[in-house]
C-alpha cells in the first residue's frame, strides 16, 4: 500500500482477538480464508468481511478453541498475514492482569507503553542479510487510541487511557515477587502476548493499538487469592460482550478514508534499513517484499 502525500487511504481494519474472542459477530460477506506467509502459517484462517461497509480482517490470536500458547504463537506469520490482506490498522484485544488497585476486573485500558520481558520468540522480520531498526519509542498508535478511548467512553465502559503493559513469557502466571517488581516499575497491566506482536506491526508499517481488558488482580494483592484460569475465564465472558460492542462502535470511525497516520506508524521503515543494496541477501529481500516492499523498491 502506498502512503504518498495527498493520497487518501481506504483503511482495512485488522482485529486480533485474544483469550475469549475467537469470532466476530455481525460481519457481512464473511469468509474464513487460509493465508500462507513467508514465515509459515498464522494461528488460524483469517475471517474476512465487512462491517458497515468497512473491510475487516479478524484473526483469533491463539486459534479457534485456543490450541496455541503465547510462546508458540507465530507472531511473524500473524502480522504478515494481516499485511498481505491489506490491513492498515490493527486493534488488538487482550486479557490482562491488573497491577493497580484502581484497575479492577472488567476495566479496559487503552495502553500507551510496553515493557517487553519476553525472551523465547522471534521478534523481527529482518535479520542477517537485511538489517533494519525501527523506532518503537511510542509503540502504540495514538490515532487509533483516541478512537478507542472516545468510543469506550461513549458506550459508558469503564476505561482508562494510558498505561504500561508488561509482557511476560509465561505460560505460568507471575510469582508474587515478579508481580510486585512490575508494580514497582509503575506497570499497569500484565499479559503474555502483545510483544513481539506490536513490534512486528511497526516493522510492517501497520498502525497498532491495544485494548487491555482486565480479568484479575494477578497475585500481588495482600489477603486475596492469586489469579487462576477459572477466574480469568469467568471475567473474560463479560469483557467479551463489552469488547464486541466496542468493536462495532470503532470500525465505522476507523474505516473512514483518511490521510496517512499523523503519528507516522505507517512510515516506520522510511529510514530504518541499514544494509546497503549491494550487501543485501536476495533471498531475504524476496521474503521481505510483502512487509517492506514499499521501501525496498526504491533503495
Ligand atoms: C488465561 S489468561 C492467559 C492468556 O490470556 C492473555 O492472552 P491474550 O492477550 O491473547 O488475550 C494472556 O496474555 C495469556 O496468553
Ligand atoms: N495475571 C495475568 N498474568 C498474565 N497474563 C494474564 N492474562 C490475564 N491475566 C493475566
Amino acid at each position: 500500500m502506498s502512503v504518498e502525500a495527498n493520497e487518501l487511504i481506504e483503511p482495512v481494519i485488522g482485529l486480533i482477538g485474544g483469550s475469549g474472542l475467537y469470532d466476530i459477530e455481525g460481519l457481512e460477506d464473511k469468509e474464513w480464508r487460509r493465508v500462507e506467509t513467508p514465515w509459515g502459517a498464522p494461528s488460524d484462517a483469517l475471517l474476512f468481511g465487512r462491517l458497515d461497509g468497512v473491510r475487516c480482517v479478524f484473526l483469533p490470536r491463539h486459534g479457534r478453541g485456543h490450541p496455541i500458547p503465547p510462546s508458540e504463537l507465530n507472531y511473524r506469520a500473524n502480522i504478515s498475514a494481516m499485511k498481505q490482506s491489506g490491513v492498515t490498522d490493527i486493534v488488538s484485544l487482550s486479557a490482562v492482569g491488573s497491577l493497580k488497585e484502581e484497575l479492577p476486573p472488567g476495566h479496559f485500558v487503552v495502553i500507551d507503553q510496553f515493557i517487553d520481558r519476553t525472551f523465547a520468540r522471534e521478534k523481527s522480520f529482518f535479520g542477517t542479510g537485511l538489517v533494519a531498526h525501527v523506532s518503537v519509542a511510542d509503540p502504540l498508535c495514538p490515532r487509533i487510541g483516541d478512537v478507542l478511548e472516545t468510543s469506550a467512553r461513549g458506550l459508558g465502559l469503564p476505561v482508562t487511557r494510558g498505561g504500561t503493559y508488561i509482557v511476560m513469557e509465561g505460560p505460568q502466571f507471575s510469582t508474587r515477587a515478579e508481580s510486585n517488581l512490575y508494580r514497582s516499575w509503575g506497570c499497569s497491566v500484565v499479559g503474555m502476548t502483545n510483544m513481539p506482536e506490536a513490534k512486528l506491526a511497526r516493522e510492517a508499517e501497520i498502525c497498532y493499538a491495544t485494548v487491555a481488558m482486565v480479568t484479575d488482580y494477578d497475585c500481588w494483592r495482600e489477603g486475596h487469592d492469586a489469579v487462576t484460569v477459572e477466574e480469568v475465564v469467568g471475567v473474560m465472558m463479560s469483557n467479551a460482550e463489552n469488547a464486541r460492542n466496542l468493536i462495532r462502535a470503532v470500525i465505522p470511525v476507523l474505516g473512514q478514508g483518511r490521510d496517512p497516520c499523523w503519528a507516522g506508524c505507517d512510515r516506520a521503515l522510511e529510514h530504518a534499513v541499514m544494509t546497503a543494496p549491494a550487501a543485501r541477501d536476495p533471498e531475504m529481500v524476496s521474503r521481505l517484499t510483502v512487509i517492506a516492499g514499499r521501501v525496498l523498491d526504491r533503495t
